[in-house]
């Protein structure tokens, strides 16, 4: 019944195997490659795997990158499926003007929230941040409806515009503190701030909109760091974008499971 969920993002590949298609699944298997090193993983990674049964993906880069692991997905028998962000799934409806454009890393990531959130008893308005090469900062009504997000550049594409379009600043790693003193603090706090600052107007349009407190949710590989430098109670899960992809698996394979 092994189920293979793949996140293809805008640097990395990730992806995991289940043991079945289905919320809360057992992991038997996971890991990542950049996206350059994805012809490794057919005969690298992959190699020893149990041939899934099903397989459901989640792309941002592209129809060449969306080819190039299915060459690797070659292997085995299965077929690929790939979520593409439609007006409805799982219980979320999609106030994007073109529903199909929204990137369907933010549309599985959103449906991952959606049911962490039910879960935990009722339907409330949901800010769903996703911490990485972009960053990503949603807003879901109580309803189970996407109002709109914010699209930021992440804390590394900051840095790096700021080296390429200023003299003389270059980049080392600082700390993020509320009065900086040096370069590296300045930069590594005001891109902080940024992000943070940004989520924090996000939740304020909601409580406006919604006239109710949202849950906040955030994940991306970057989002421990950003936890300490947020304005309110953030709830860190690990991965949304397998949380979604499991959700949507088990309503389209769960009864061929
Ligand atoms: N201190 C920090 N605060 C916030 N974000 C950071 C920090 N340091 C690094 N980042 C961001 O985290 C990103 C890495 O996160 P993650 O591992 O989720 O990305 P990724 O897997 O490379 O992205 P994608 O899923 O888009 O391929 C970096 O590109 C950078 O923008
Ligand atoms: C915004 C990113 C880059 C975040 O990974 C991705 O979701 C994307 O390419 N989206 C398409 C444009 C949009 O969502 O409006
Ligand atoms: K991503």
């Amino acid at each position: 019944m092994q189920f293979l969920a793949i996140d293809v993002g805008n640097t990395r590949l990730k992806w995991a195997m289940y043991d079945e298609p289905r919320p809360g699944a057992a992991v038997l298997a996971h890991g990542v490659e950049f996206l350059d090193n994805i012809e490794r993983l057919a005969e690298g990674s992959w190699a020893e795997l149990p041939e899934p049964r099903q397989m459901l993906g989640c792309v941002v880069a592209g129809d060449v990158v969306r080819r190039r692991v299915q060459e690797q997905l070659e292997i085995w028998d299965v077929s690929p499926h790939w979520v593409v962000s439609t007006t409805q799934e799982a219980g979320l409806t999609n106030g994007y003007d073109h529903p199909s454009r929204l990137g369907t890393d933010r549309w599985i990531a959103m449906i991952g929230a959606w049911h962490h959130v039910l879960a935990q008893g009722r339907q409330r308005p949901v800010v769903v941040v996703m911490v990485g090469t972009a960053v990503t900062v949603e807003a879901i009504d109580a309803s189970g409806r996407f109002l709109g997000g914010l699209i930021l550049p992440g804390h590394g594409i900051m840095l790096r515009a700021l080296e390429a379009g200023t003299a003389g600043l270059h980049v080392p790693t600082g700390n993020v503190c509320a009065f900086p003193t040096n370069t590296s603090d300045a930069l590594t706090s005001g891109g902080t701030y940024a992000i943070a600052g940004a989520v924090e107007r996000m939740v304020q349009h909601v409580i406006a909109h919604c006239g109710e407190e949202p849950a906040c949710v955030m994940t991306g590989g970057a989002g421990w760091k950003m936890m300490p430098s947020m304005t309110r109670p953030f709830e860190l899960v690990e991965n949304l974008i397998f949380d979604g992809l499991l959700h949507i698996a088990q309503s389209r394979f769960g009864a061929a499971a």
